[in-house]
């Protein structure tokens, strides 16, 4: 399907889902909206949290430990919105399905979304058995996003930084770090350098890996064995790995989605040693995966975990370690809901 380009006048961006990662990014961009290519900026939160912006705006604790206040336009209705030239949305993997039908709405007829997610996210094509490609129906139960958004509207977004919600209304940016942001092969790319531009000018720091598979599975990598292995051990990555058994599981994880990626004709240039060792870098960082689990929220299992076993299956790549941990947390979850 051919997409209506982006109109020649500054985007309106909504971030749908200003938690910990949204909240930096909503941040950021508010402080930049009306200038340059940016337009408007609103936002999509809920609960004591949305509260909290409304009330007192929303606190940004940064990298360096300075504080600031920014005053943001947000709500929880999204049709109460303007539609948008582009939304961000920072919902965790399992929360955006049911947002399918208000996503949708939301986004003007040449909108853009990017979701930036962890995970196998829901526009990533696998075969269907047909000659076709359809999502990974662990990330995207029933194919409500593949067929209500269209994956050729959703430009591959990937965070590669660290932040928490220490309190409503707070947004602690832990890591601070970059987005990564591309199209498979074969698609147009032009949409994402306006993107990355208008994002750059609002202060980020931007890249545009190369196949963007390669980023993708990159952090599939990470999040696949650093997450599960920190929700399972209810501990950091930074003390995990003083513990040589626990260093080789998480390694095996790493080492059975690099083959994974392969598979995907995805290349994972960074050493499981290396990756081993950065992780170790930040003790006392918690995974989003062992946020969500002290918080006694539903981890994200299946767009992450369970969705890079079935990619593997879909390929015949055996992936038992990764497996086991996806289970594991599955039970874990199960006992908590119990
Ligand atoms: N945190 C991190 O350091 C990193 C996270 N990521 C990834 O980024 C994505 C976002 O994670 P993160 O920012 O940690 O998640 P958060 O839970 O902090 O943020 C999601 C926010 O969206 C809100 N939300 C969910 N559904 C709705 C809805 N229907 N309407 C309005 N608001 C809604 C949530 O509210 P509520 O709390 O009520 O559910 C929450 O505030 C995930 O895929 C994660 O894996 C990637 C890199 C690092
Ligand atoms: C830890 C990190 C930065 C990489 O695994 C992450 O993406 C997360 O916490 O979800």
């Amino acid at each position: 399907m051919t997409l209506p380009p982006l109109l020649d006048r500054p985007l309106d961006i909504c971030v749908y889902g200003a938690g910990a990662i949204g909240g930096v990014l909503a941040a950021t961009l508010t402080r930049a909206a009306g200038t340059g290519d940016l337009g408007r900026v609103t936002v999509i939160a809920r609960g004591r949290h949305l509260d909290a912006m409304q009330r007192q705006g929303l606190r940004l604790r940064s990298p360096d430990g300075s504080h600031e206040t920014i005053a943001v336009t947000a709500t929880d209705d999204p049709a109460s919105l303007p539609r948008q030239d582009v939304v961000i949305t920072a919902l965790k993997g399992h929360q955006i399905p049911p947002e399918a039908d208000r996503l949708a709405a939301l986004m003007a007829p040449h909108a853009r979304i990017l979701p930036v997610v962890n995970g196998v996210p829901w526009w990533y094509p696998i075969p269907d058995g047909a000659g076709g490609t359809k999502g990974v129906e662990e990330v995207d139960p029933g194919g409500v996003l593949w067929r209500t958004i269209g994956p050729e509207r959703a430009i591959g977004s990937i965070a590669y930084l660290g932040a928490s919600v220490p309190e409503p209304g707070l947004i602690s940016y832990d890591i601070a770090g970059y987005l990564d942001l591309g199209r498979l092969p074969g698609q147009d790319r032009g949409d994402v350098a306006r993107i990355a531009a208008l994002l750059e000018g609002a202060g980020w720091m931007i890249r545009q890996t190369e196949p963007f598979q390669n980023a993708l599975w990159t952090k599939m990598m990470s999040n696949c064995s650093l997450n599960a292995v920190s929700a399972i051990t209810r501990t950091s990555n930074g003390l995990n790995l003083k513990s040589q058994p626990i260093r080789d599981f998480t390694a095996a994880i790493m080492e059975e989605v690099r083959a994974i990626a392969a598979a995907e004709q995805a290349e994972i240039a960074m050493a499981t040693d290396k990756r081993l060792d950065l992780a170790g870098r930040n003790p006392e960082f918690k995974t989003s995966t062992l946020q969500d689990l002290e918080k006694g929220r539903p981890m994200e299992i299946e767009p992450i975990f369970a969705a890079a076993v079935a990619v593997g299956r879909a390929r015949g790549v055996p992936c038992p370690n990764l497996d086991l941990a996806t289970e594991i947390l599955r039970q874990v979850d199960r006992s908590l809901a119990s």
